[in-house]
């Protein structure tokens, strides 16, 4: 039942306001109807306020056309062959976060770290930026700007909204020089095409003869920019956070990771750099990860809109509403998933249903950093286990939706690191 605490009150919450308002859609059948009309008669309409401060060209608030293009952009460096080639840097990312925050220490709290990780790891993927104070200064106003998207709208110095604002404006500014700098780069051979997404985005951009993304703007690699960096980051680190959580509460998946490391790697050389055939036979290790995102799904829903009168299951709904899908709701269905409330990676051993599983939910917007988050999840797993035994300062620590199920004092644990 551990899992479950994370979203139970949201549950019950979100059961109430189906019966009161009608407007959330559930299950199988629930989202099969949304995300199969996604892009065509329900579209995704961001608050006029949001859409300020993740900027006009962000993905999510594009035209159906500029969507495809610019998710087609964006995928040229998420798919798997793109992200194969930046896997050795990936690792070493998250080989200096454990040197610098882990080694040494007795005890540690894992929320903050988490964040740290994934924002350091997107710095240097995303942007190529690896210099450490100017990582620090964008992660702080990177969290001023996530702040301003969950805050009341008044754009008034002192809120946070009106923070979120300027911290927008001194991002764009600097991802505005490091893209001039990155240009001179490609022009002059001195950087390639796909060692970031910023390179990607740009290099299209700079390709005239590529009709498709020719006509990515310097607004729209930024807005979109901002936005790949603030759904990244947050999301994975509460999926690392919880996957802390859940691999000490329960010390035989513990054990059976390890003993998957230690069969894929079995014959390999220690401390050498982890291989792409390696990660795609760590297969437990991600079922756990699922198992994890199923029960504690970092994104518990999100609204559409629909453009027109629309029927479902004999009802119509009118134009103009509002849509809301979850993941919490769908992830209990007892008929998808055996015993719902039991944490069992074994949920994931056959091929699921269609749209019963959805964290990163389904169709035409379906999330484009799957890949990047389950090649992190997976480096990130290894080495822990590998170095790391731990135990949670609080086994019943409570959990609140900050907006995403996170622990509310952190995750304080203690480590016992392991012999070489
Ligand atoms: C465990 C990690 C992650 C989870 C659970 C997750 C979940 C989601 C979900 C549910 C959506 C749909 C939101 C909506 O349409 O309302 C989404 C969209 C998105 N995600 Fe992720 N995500 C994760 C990691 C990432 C990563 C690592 C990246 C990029 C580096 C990323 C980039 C995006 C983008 C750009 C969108 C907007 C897609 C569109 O509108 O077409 N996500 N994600």
């Amino acid at each position: 039942m551990e899992g479950l605490d994370a979203t139970k009150g949201f549950k019950a919450w979100s059961r109430l306001q189906n019966i009161v308002i009608g407007r959330f859609l559930t299950g199988q059948e629930g989202n099969r109807f949304l995300f199969q009309n996604d892009n065509k008669n329900i579209i995704n309409k961001q608050a006029a306020t949001v859409t300020r401060i993740l900027g006009p060209k962000n993905l999510m608030d594009l035209p159906v056309e500029d969507h495809k293009r610019m998710r087609g952009a964006i995928m040229s460096f998420m798919k798997p062959e793109a992200l194969q080639k930046v896997l050795t840097r990936m690792e070493s990312v998250i080989l200096q976060h454990f040197e610098e925050c882990w080694e040494g220490k007795d005890s540690i709290t894992v929320v903050p770290l988490m964040k740290k990780l994934t924002f350091h790891v997107a710095c240097d993927l995303l942007f190529g930026l690896k210099d450490g104070n100017e990582r620090e200064i964008l992660s702080k106003d990177f969290s001023a700007i996530v702040k301003g998207v969950w805050s009341l709208p008044v754009n008034f110095p002192g809120t946070a909204f009106h923070g979120s604002l300027r911290a927008r404006s001194r991002i764009c500014r600097r991802l505005s020089s490091l893209l001039e700098v990155r240009r001179r780069e490609l022009e002059q051979g001195k950087a390639s095409p796909r060692q970031d997404l910023m390179s990607c985005l740009l290099s299209m951009s700079m390709n005239k003869e590529d009709e498709n993304n020719s006509a990515l703007t310097e607004e729209e690699i930024i807005d979109n920019m901002i936005l790949v960096m603030i759904a990244g980051h947050d999301t994975t680190a509460i999926l690392l956070t919880h996957l802390v959580r859940m691999l000490a509460l329960k010390p035989h998946i513990y054990k059976s990771i390890l003993q998957e490391q230690t069969e894929v790697l079995s014959g390999k050389q220690r401390n050498t750099p982890l291989r792409w055939e390696d990660i795609q036979k760590m297969k437990y290790t991600w079922k756990v990860a699922q198992e994890t995102l199923r029960l504690n799904p970092p994104v518990v829903g999100g609204f559409r809109t629909a453009t027109e009168d629309v029927d479902y299951g004999g009802y119509t709904i009118p134009k103009g509403w509002q849509l809301f899908w979850t993941t919490s709701i769908t992830h209990w269905d007892g008929e998808a998933f055996k015993d719902p409330d039991k944490f069992d990676p074994a949920h994931f051993d056959n091929q699921l249903a269609p749209y019963t599983f959805i964290p990163f939910i389904a169709g035409p917007r379906v999330c484009p950093g799957y890949d990047f988050a389950k090649i992190e999840t997976i480096i990130f797993v290894h080495y822990l286990v590998s170095k790391y035994k731990w135990s949670l300062v609080f086994p019943d620590e409570k959990m609140i939706c900050d907006p995403m199920p996170a622990p509310s004092m952190g995750l304080p644990i203690t480590l016992h690191a392991k012999g070489n």
